[in-house]
Formats: C-alpha cells, structure tokens, sequence
C-alpha cells in the first residue's frame, strides 16, 4: 500500500471544471470516503488518481512517484465500480483468479489458490467458488467483484459506490465486513458514495467535494461535528439538520455575526407547553420503522427532528421548543463559533 497524495489537480470537460485545485492526501492504510452531491466531481476525482482522465493541471504522485501522465496500468491501482463487471462464462474462483493471473504478475497457481481462498473466506463466498458469474446473485456478484479487486495488492484501492446496487441488509453487512477487511489488510482505499452511514461508519476521513473543490476534510466525527459551512452541515445526519433564522427559538445567545442556526435533534428540547408557552405545533409524527421524524412547524419554517419512542406527542400538539449547543452559520454560509466557544478549526487537504 502508498501513500496517495494529489496537488492542485485540475480537471476540464470542455468548459465544466469536473475537479478543481484539488489537494488531498490519502495517507498509507486509511480509508477516505469522498462525499457530495451528483456532479460534484467525486468519480472524475478517483478516474483521475486511476489514469482514467489526464488533469489539466496539477500533479498526482503514488508512493512517491510522480504518476501524472502514467498510463493505468502502470500505476498499481484497482478499481471496484458500483455495477458488477465480472466475466460471465467464468466461475467466481476463476474471476477472483484472473487479475493474479496476468502474464505482467506471474503468481505461481498454488500462490493463487492461497489468495483467492482467504478473500473468498473473507467475503463469505466460499460455497460458491465454482459457480459461474451467471449463477450468483447479484449480492454474491457484487463480492467477486470487490473480491476480484482485493485479491491484487495494488497501492490503493478506487471504489466507487461498489454498495449502491445491492438491497439494505447486504449493504450493511457489506458495509461492515469491507471495514474489517480493510483495516485487516492495512489498504488504503479512496471510496466514492452518497450514503452517509458508510461515510461515517467506513472512513478514517471523509472529504466533502463541491463544485470539484474539497471543501473539508476531516474525520466523521468533525465533518459532523464541526462542519465548515451549511453546505458540509448538510451532508450529514438523518434526518438533514435544520435550517433556522437566528432568533426564531430561544438558544440562550447566538455569536455576533450569526445568520443561521443549524439545528440537529441533539440540540432541539421539545416539551409539551404548558399554557401559553408554546412556540411551535406537530405536523405529524412519521414512522419509519427504527426511527420516529416528528414534524413541527414554528412560525413559518418546519423542523424535523427525531421523536423519542415513549413519545405521547399526537399532531395537532402545542409544543414549547428551544436550542441547546446548536451551530451556527454567518450571511455568507461559513460556520462561525458559538459565543465563548473554541475557534474553528479549518479543514483542507
Ligand atoms: N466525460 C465527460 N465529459 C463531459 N463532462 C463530464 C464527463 N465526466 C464528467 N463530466 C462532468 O463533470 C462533472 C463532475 O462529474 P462526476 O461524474 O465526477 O461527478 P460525481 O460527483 O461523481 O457525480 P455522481 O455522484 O452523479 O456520480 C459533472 O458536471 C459531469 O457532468
């Protein structure tokens, strides 16, 4: 595994910069996960680093050489992409045999079976070695797949979205098990997705992309914690924090300069009002199952924030809402500390 390291990469479509002045480091064994909206410039980001597209400007070294202009197979990467692209008439041992099997690597057969036989054990695919690629399911195709990318021990590993095809129960226990196989393997992995949860349960540091430019870079509990702006604020939390005017609930003081409130349902207290102190009703309360959203409406804006499930609240309720530690954001969108807090720390590659 290497050290990735990416310095002022700029890449155009035409007059679309897909990534621009990006800097970013991926250190040796950790696992980023790049986030952001759909045309953020997330894929052309790992396509870039694979050989994929050629940057406009700027340079991209792996293991310290300079790979800027190396053609992809010269640059010991692997690649998982969110579609299965496996060989069809071959069986899932021969699949997770072939890269090792390229005249360039020569790994003698014994040495093959050794390496497929624990990535498949890994993988939890083992009953189903010889089967062809037809015959697995689309969960099962989808771990040759990855399976197929570990087998190598490339410098680092690309994957884009490689759980976005599969149903919920497999992608968290993909989720889980490709975490594990990663800190196992010592890889280093750069990881594109929209899913938050494998954002924040998978990655040493998640770098949130806008426009092609990291916007922060950070671990989970920063981003989430500590974002730089209402954009990167927005990226996280289920459901979306909410977006308030200052002064609209009671927060027992917002900084100078604060716009905007940022409200998660840990900074929200909600009580039944006891008379004439409400400032806000309940909407309805939505059931999802492992969660209740509450929906609440103060003034002219809506909230939705998590329902305790002992909960009496029934829409139609008046409620008494304050803020407790909430965040707070200036004119511009920029995070500015709350009053007497510690400054902001700046995120950037
Ligand atoms: N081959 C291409 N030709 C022209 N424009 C492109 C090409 N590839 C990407 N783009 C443009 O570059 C921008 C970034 O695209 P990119 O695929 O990197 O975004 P993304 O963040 O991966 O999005 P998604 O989450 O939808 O995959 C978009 O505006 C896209 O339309």
């Amino acid at each position: 595994m290497a050290e990735v390291v990416l310095s002022g990469v700029t890449k155009r479509f035409k007059t679309v910069a897909a990534v621009e002045s990006l800097d970013l480091t991926v250190h040796d064994g950790e696992f980023i996960v790049l986030l952001g909206p759909t045309g953020a410039g997330k894929t052309t980001t790992l396509r870039l680093v694979g050989g994929l597209e050629r940057p406009d400007e700027g340079s991209i070294t792996i293991g310290g050489h300079d790979v800027t202009h190396a053609a992809p197979a010269a640059r010991d990467v692997a690649f998982v992409f969110q579609q299965y692209s496996l060989y069809p008439h071959l069986s899932a041992y021969d699949n997770l045999a072939f890269p090792l099997r390229s005249p360039a690597r020569r790994v003698p057969e014994d040495e093959i079976r050794k390496r497929v036989g624990e990535i498949a054990e890994m993988l939890r695919i083992s009953a189903k070695l010889q089967n062809r690629a037809t015959q697995l399911s689309g969960g099962e195709m989808q771990r040759v797949a990855i399976g197929r990318a570990l087998v190598r021990r490339p410098s680092i590993y690309l994957m884009d979205e490689p759980l976005s095809s599969l149903d919920a129960k497999l992608r968290s226990d993909l989720r889980l098990e490709l975490k594990r196989i990663q800190q196992d393997l010592g890889a280093t992995i750069l990881y594109v997705t929209h899913d938050q949860t494998e954002a924040m349960t998978m990655a040493v540091r998640i770098g949130v992309i806008e426009s092609g430019r990291m916007i922060q870079l950070g671990t989970p509990r920063e981003i989430y914690t500590a974002p730089a702006s209402v954009y990167v604020a927005t990226r996280l939390g289920q459901p979306a924090i909410n977006l308030l005017p200052v002064g609209l609930l009671p927060d027992g003081g917002a900084p100078t300069g604060g716009k905007t409130v940022g409200a998660r349902t840990e900074n929200l207290r909600i009580a039944k009002a006891a008379n004439g102190s409400a400032n806000a009703t309940v909407d309805w309360i939505e059931h999802l199952g492992d969660q209740n959203h509450l929906h609440v409406t103060v003034g002219d804006h809506k909230l939705v924030t998590l329902a305790d499930p002992e909960s009496d609240l029934a829409k139609g309720d008046r409620v008494s809402l304050s803020l407790v530690d909430p965040l707070y954001f200036d004119a511009s969108g920029k995070r500015i500390a709350a009053s007497g807090k510690a400054r902001i720390p700046q995120g950037n590659g």
